[in-house]
């Protein structure tokens, strides 16, 4: 079988060409979008991740900011700062860059953010939202997820998913956006027991361990649909995701590559998220 791979990064730019004229439009009306990024800390893989937003969104005509604070900052000053930016009417996007600092209550941080200006989808508020049906902002790696499926085609209905992970940004909200296409989902992680040979009766199968190659060509039902969420280092420094992609081709009917797959859409949707926030 041939195994087509999905272009995310190509996507990605399609989309990000047509948001140019969004934000071109509301622009004309005075209303710039504008997004903010808070990062606490000095992780460099979080640096490389927040200049590529700033990058981005300044490509797209946007309005970008990037709030840089200490790893020492207290939990009450980082608050202090969340809200300044809930108060800034030109900001309509506020992301705090995870994972925080041990000594800070990420929880509280999140639910400090207004909801209407959480462009992760990580507020209670949103996520309440979501489960129930109602329009939220939506956590924005599975939500990428789903518009790459929707660009090949794939047809999701009556069809087996199996996810691999159970995080709050990326499983569990992944699981229910397939349900809500109608596939069959199962959800697994590091106690599932089989798990071989649940991901080989897989027709869509979401890779979102957290472990280089983990998923291995032995996975892989014939003709299945792969997503790699994974971003992880090898030994020799290079970004792998977490399928063996080399070992997937000729099995899988489709998957996306790492890099160029997921992550280039996981951006492209927090920016859409933003200039649907202006509007
Ligand atoms: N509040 C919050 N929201 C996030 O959305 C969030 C976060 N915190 N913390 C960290 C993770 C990670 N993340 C990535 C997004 C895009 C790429 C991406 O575009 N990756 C490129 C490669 C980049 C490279 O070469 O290093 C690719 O896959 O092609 C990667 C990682 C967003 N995150």
């Amino acid at each position: 079988m041939e195994t087509i791979i999905m272009d995310g990064k190509g996507l990605a730019k399609k989309m990000q060409d047509q948001m140019k004229e969004q934000v071109a439009a509301l622009t004309a009306e005075g209303k710039t979008p504008g997004l903010c990024v808070i990062l606490v800390g000095e992780d460099k893989a979080s640096q490389v991740y927040v200049r590529n937003k700033e990058k981005q969104s300044e490509a797209m005509g946007m309005n970008s900011r990037v709030v840089r604070l200490a790893a020492d900052i207290s939990e009450t000053d980082l608050l202090a700062e969340v809200e300044k930016q809930n108060q800034d009417d030109s900001m309509h996007g506020i992301l705090v860059q995870l994972p925080l600092p041990k000594h800070i209550d990420e929880q509280k941080v999140l639910r400090a953010i207004r909801y209407e200006k959480d462009v992760d989808g990580f507020h209670p508020m949103n996520v309440g939202n979501f489960f129930l049906g109602n329009e939220s902002a939506l956590p924005c790696t599975p939500y990428g997820i789903m518009k790459i499926l929707e660009e090949y085609n794939i047809e999701l209905e009556g069809k087996k998913a199996l996810v691999i992970g159970r995080s709050n940004i990326v499983g569990k909200p992944m699981s229910i956006m397939l349900m809500n296409e109608n596939a069959t989902v199962t959800i697994a992680h590091s106690r599932t027991k089989n798990l071989k040979e649940l991901a080989k009766e897989a027709d869509i199968l979401v890779a979102a361990i957290g472990r280089g190659h983990f998923v291995t060509a032995d996975f892989i039902k014939e003709g299945a649909v792969v997503i790699d969420v994974g971003m992880n280092r090898s030994a020799e420094g290079k970004l792998i995701g977490d399928v063996d992609t080399a070992g997937a081709m000729g099995i899988a009917s489709h998957i996306t590559p790492v890099p160029g797959g997921v992550g280039p859409m996981t951006i492209t949707m927090l920016l859409q998220q933003t200039i649907d926030k202006a509007k």
